[in-house]
């Protein structure tokens, strides 16, 4: 492993100066066209000023109702948000939190906001580091807080101390709250002033796309929760639409053809209203248009960059598949791809066409049994989808697959595996 301090400029340096690298020539192509102005607003986590939020007046005004007593010096009431990816929820949760901060700052109320990622942040080591690092206000409370060597329980320590000394209250967004791996820290965090661990109000923001997250709770964190719950529904097609032209300034005036925003907004509707993957998928049209130097985008521009979404997000469900997996769906892929009329194959047929994918890149090959195996398992993800069928006369049940993804997206993303590449 390389050493952590190396200095990349202490690399071997053939080119005396930065520009005169041909592999990052810019070059001056007078014809070439701007496409982006401001590409940030389309960045995945960039925070949108409130003018660019559209159509969650009712959520941002419903979760500001429990925040709003913090303005008063009050206790906040605890919040939950569910709802599916890309509706808005950790853009909410975010944008009130802030407002809230700022109101009550201009009453002279102290306010510490943190927002904690516990898909990265996942234990209750780290998001008590996270949080405490994030409060301490280093000149009011003269606390040098070691990011290592020290466990959640010194690390509250210093937060109920932190919370005393610099703040009358505070907010913890805990985004994707899912992914702790202990539920204790709901405890700590919810129970602190109750018992006189802090003086500070504190409440909690979590959000969750996984509506049945409360029922996992244990009874104790559940009663000392005692949140407010919201769900958020997925946009229309209407609302995605209005969400990307607020920021059609990201693009240079005239690039857009018209079509772009609405077949985006239609695409993204389709898939579940996710804001996220609209905007991802109008910036990497945008991108796309760019490389092939065209002076506009187009629909076109926007059915690849769908495309690519797609396989992005099938590759995103195999992650963690072996090898072998992606050698079946490829076989069952290509079948399909054959025999288009064929509506599902059987584990023999798929086993066949597998044994000589495999056998083509001198990989092992497995057993039927394991491949039927594996397709069981693919069937349980939701990758394929298998069905029992009576077979004929004289013969017995057996299992049918298909693929539920297009099997262009199945082919792409599977090829991207450099085991399979040189099956191309
Ligand atoms: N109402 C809205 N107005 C403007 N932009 C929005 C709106 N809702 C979502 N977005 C944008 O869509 C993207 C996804 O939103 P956000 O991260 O809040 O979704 P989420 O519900 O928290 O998703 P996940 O569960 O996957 O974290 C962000 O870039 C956000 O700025």
């Amino acid at each position: 492993m390389a050493d952590e301090s190396t200095n990349l400029s202490d690399f071997d340096d053939r080119f005396e100066e930065p520009s005169e690298d041909p592999l990052f020539s810019i070059g001056e192509d007078p014809d070439r066209v701007d496409i982006f102005s401001r590409k940030e607003l389309l960045k995945v986590g960039h925070v949108p000023e409130s003018t660019r939020i559209v159509g969650r007046d009712d959520e941002i005004e419903a979760v500001a109702a429990e925040l709003r007593p913090i303005v008063r010096a009050d206790p906040p009431n605890n919040v939950m948000i569910y709802g599916k990816t890309g509706t808005g929820k950790s853009l909410v949760a975010r944008h009130v939190t802030e407002r809230a901060r700022r109101a009550a700052e201009s009453n002279d109320i102290p306010v510490g906001t943190v927002y904690v990622d516990c898909a990265q942040h996942n234990t209750q080591t780290r998001v008590a580091r996270t949080v405490t690092r994030t409060l301490n206000e280093n000149e009011k409370t003269q606390f040098d807080i070691p990011r290592t060597g020290i466990g959640s329980g010194e690390y509250y320590d210093y937060l109920w101390e932190i919370l005393d000394i610099a703040y009358d209250s505070a907010i913890i967004i805990l985004d994707e709250v899912d992914r702790l791996d202990d539920d204790d820290i709901l405890m700590q965090l919810t129970r602190a002033k109750e018992s006189g661990k802090a003086d500070c109000h504190l409440g909690v923001v979590a959000v969750s796309n996984k509506i049945e997250y409360r029922d996992q709770l244990n009874e104790r964190v559940k009663s000392s929760l005692r949140e407010e719950e919201f769900v958020f529904q997925p946009y229309d097609a209407n609302q995605l639409r209005e969400i990307m032209e607020h920021r059609r300034d990201a693009f240079c005036e005239g690039v857009l053809s018209d079509d772009v925003i609405p077949l985006t907004a239609a695409v993204a509707a389709q898939e579940h209203g996710d804001a996220r993957k609209a905007i991802e998928i109008l910036r990497h049209a945008g991108e796309l248009a760019e490389r092939a130097n065209a002076s506009r985008v187009t629909e076109d521009h926007v059915r690849n960059a769908q495309e690519w979404a797609e396989v992005d997000r099938f590759e995103e469900l195999l992650r963690g598949s072996t090898t072998q997996v992606k050698f079946i769906l490829y076989a069952l892929a290509r079948l399909s791809e054959e025999d288009p009329e064929t509506d599902a194959f059987s584990t023999s047929r798929i086993y066949e066409r597998y044994g000589e994918t495999a056998d083509q890149t001198n990989a092992t090959v497995l057993s039927e049994h394991r491949v039927y195996e594996l397709l069981k398992e693919q069937a349980f993800l939701g990758v394929v989808e298998s069905t029992r069928t009576g077979g004929g006369r004289g013969q017995g049940s057996y299992l049918e697959h298909r693929l539920v993804q297009d099997t262009g997206i199945v082919l792409k993303s599977v090829l991207r595996d450099s085991r399979l590449k040189e099956l191309v």
